[in-house]
């Protein structure tokens, strides 16, 4: 039987005998550390990871500690203006409207820095600008809804009767 040259070529191409390292693998070996190679084992294994990487995003994010102590500052004028039920949950979703926006900034700008190794690259900074304007549209999101939300509780807290109070109100029905 004969042999195609062309085939060995494509077969010898295909199956390289080396295997080329990950840029996690890379990274690992630049910083010393171990390669990640294995899945976690069990669910708790991914939970420690996964609040890890949430402590590392406060510790790392000045904005995302912004972000917290904002939260914090909604709950306690929150609890103090007596905010109802369907209230809360609207501040709910507007405080981790930003927050989440925020972790996705973080993954995006490390992903981006992993893959041009901190090197200047146009399309890097597009990607970073895109994802920064991704937060603000989120804050702005949660912005517009903590003043519907809390914009009648202090306009009454200060005695204050405007066409937007009694606007916001009708809308709430
Ligand atoms: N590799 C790169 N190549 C080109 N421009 C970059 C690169 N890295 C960052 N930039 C530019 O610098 C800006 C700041 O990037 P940096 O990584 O410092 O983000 P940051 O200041 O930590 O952002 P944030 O305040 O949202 O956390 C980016 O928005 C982008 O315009």
């Amino acid at each position: 039987m004969t042999t195609d040259s062309r085939d060995n070529n494509f077969i010898q191409t295909a199956e390289p005998d080396y295997k080329e390292k990950s840029a996690v693998e890379k990274l690992a070996e630049q910083n010393n550390a171990k390669a990640p190679t294995q899945r976690n084992k069990n669910f708790f294994i991914s939970l420690y990871h996964a609040l890890k990487g949430i402590f590392l995003v406060v510790i790392r994010e000045r904005n995302m500690r912004f972000h917290l102590a904002f939260a914090f500052f909604v709950l306690v004028i929150g609890l103090y203006l007596g905010l109802n039920r369907s209230e809360w949950l609207w501040v709910v979703i507007a405080v981790f409207l930003a927050v989440y926006g925020e972790f996705l900034n973080t993954v995006v700008e490390a992903v981006v820095d992993l893959v041009v190794e901190r090197k200047y690259h146009p399309l890097a900074g597009l990607v970073k600008d895109v994802s920064a304007g991704m937060v603000i549209v989120a804050v702005t999101a949660e912005m517009l809804i903590l003043v519907i939300i809390f914009q009648p509780h202090v306009w009454h807290y200060f005695g204050i009767q405007t066409d937007l109070s009694r606007f916001v109100h009708r809308l709430k029905g």
